[in-house]
């Protein structure tokens, strides 16, 4: 309808939708300062984003935010649980349209998707239509996790051969996942040997959100396969060491008390992953009264969560005594089946990292004699043979947005400023960037920060000339060298 394309559960939510965005840009002043700060000189005008990140109500705002700064956009949630339909709703009805004549930005993203419908969706993000009707691709990707990312650059290595790989069926260290990609890219290998590297070569950069993509794109650049320039995200300080940490102090507990209403006080917390999501999460499930107990790789991080009083084990060694596991260390392969079956009866079990592969959902699914019981959407109880059961959250997959609303809009405000910042300089700077990561520069981390510590009513003091030559820093910042850890 009205020339845009989408694919959203009801655009009969886009009122709703309206109402929560609108309160939500009052808590996100890094990105109205940046409406503010560019509505003239629309430094995104040109610019095709694709988006692969969460569909919520602050990335509602984030959008807005790029189209208002001239850009042409199309969105995907990076996850098929964390949708907000309302949100969804209300970005393709856009703030002058209706749901009869939506006027907003194509979205195509609904909370419950299935792998397959979330990779369809994922494929819709490439198909801009310029101003005569041709469709053509983005030039900028955003993208939280690096699925976009991953697509366009599978679909480039497999057009250079003219091959899409066959696994075989009973292959089980082939996710079901990755066999929908390649099923993906065999359609589209068949419809146009080419369309994949006409894609990457219109596309200027891509910024990406999250810890997990961030390591894809940097082995990406070691193995010298990266097709464009990245911007980190993720490691903004006002980003990682404020989403990362405390937007899941917020939202972990938000998702576990919407899940399952359990209390937390009194029982024993494993948090698996003592980075910043692991900190933020320990720190949460301790101000609720539980007795918090940390695994581990890293003797420093480990270090850091005894300091902080918390207990070191290795979960083999603890699982027997948890009545709540949370992954969060961005690896693979953390909760094993065997494990599970260990566990103490309706021992609850959740994942806060990016991919759903911390814990063997399929290795549970294969269990001998498991009986899988959907509680209510995102809530399964798996019962084992001896009668004991745990409570599987989002099918392992991000608790803290599938079971609930993910991190609040004033911590997510940081984070999308930099997401935008980082858009702006990748889009219009290019020809500056090589094929390579790149991380922002300081001065605009300090940027960021400073909009949000006077959104809160905080007065920064100011570094007189005299002090500022004694500590060799400029007067107006910034005020650490890179190497300064916070
Ligand atoms: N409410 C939210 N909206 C959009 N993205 C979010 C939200 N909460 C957390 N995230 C992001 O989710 C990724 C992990 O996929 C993060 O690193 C966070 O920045």
């Amino acid at each position: 309808r009205n020339g845009i394309d989408f694919a959203v559960a009801d655009l009969g939510l886009a009122e709703f939708g309206r109402k929560e965005i609108r309160l939500a840009e009052h808590e996100m002043p890094g990105l109205m300062a940046l409406r503010r700060e560019y509505a003239e000189a629309r430094p995104l005008h040109g610019a095709r984003v694709a988006g692969s990140l969460h569909m919520t109500v602050q990335t509602a705002v984030l959008i807005e935010t790029l189209v208002a700064l001239g850009a042409d956009v199309r969105w995907v949630s990076c996850n098929i649980f964390s949708t907000q339909d309302h949100a969804a709703a209300a970005i393709v009805v856009g703030p002058h349209g209706t749901p009869e004549e939506p006027r907003g930005v194509p979205v195509f993203a609904w909370k419950g998707e299935t792998l397959e419908e979330y990779w369809w969706c994922t494929e819709q993000l490439f198909k801009f239509t310029d101003e005569a009707g041709n469709v053509v691709g983005p030039n900028m990707i955003l993208d939280d996790g690096g699925d976009a990312t991953l697509l366009v650059h599978k679909g480039v290595e497999f057009e250079k051969t003219g091959v899409v790989p066959t696994v075989d069926d009973e292959d089980l260290t082939v996710s079901d996942e990755y066999r929908i990609i390649l099923d993906t890219l065999r359609r589209s290998l068949a419809e146009d040997g080419k369309r994949w590297t006409t894609v990457a070569s219109d596309i200027r950069g891509v910024t990406e959100e999250t810890t997990t993509g961030v390591h894809r794109l940097y082995q990406l650049a070691e193995q010298g396969l990266l097709l464009f320039p990245a911007i980190n995200v993720n490691d903004s300080v006002t980003k990682s060491k404020f989403d990362n940490k405390y937007g899941i102090r917020h939202s972990l507990v938000d998702g576990l008390n919407r899940a399952t209403d359990v209390l937390i006080g009194g029982k024993v917390a494993v948090v698996c992953g003592f980075g910043d999501v692991g900190k933020g999460s320990a720190e949460a499930l301790a101000g609720q009264g539980a007795r918090v107990i940390v695994t581990e790789v890293d003797p420093i991080c480990a270090l850091q969560a005894l300091l902080e009083g918390f207990q070191v084990a290795r979960l083999e060694d603890v699982v027997g005594q948890a009545d709540i596991i949370i992954t969060t260390t961005g690896n693979k392969d953390i909760v094993s089946a065997e494990l599970m079956s260990r566990t103490k009866h309706q021992a609850i079990i959740g994942n806060v990292g990016h991919f759903d592969n911390e814990i063997d959902i399929a290795g549970l699914a294969r269990f001998p004699g498991i009986r899988r019981i959907n509680i209510k959407p995102q809530v399964d109880e798996w019962v084992f043979p001896d009668g004991h059961s745990i409570i599987v959250l989002s099918e392992g997959r991000l608790l803290n947005l599938g079971n609930a609303t993910g991190h609040p809009s004033f911590v997510m405000s940081n984070s999308f400023s930099n997401q935008v910042i980082a858009q702006i300089e990748l889009f219009t700077k290019h020809e500056e960037y090589n094929k390579d990561v790149y991380r922002l520069p300081k001065i605009l981390d300090e940027k960021v920060a400073k909009i949000h510590v006077e959104a809160l009513g905080g007065e920064l003091t100011k570094l007189t000339k005299d002090q500022a030559e004694y500590i060799g820093v400029d007067v107006e910042g910034p005020f650490k060298p890179e190497h300064y850890r916070y």
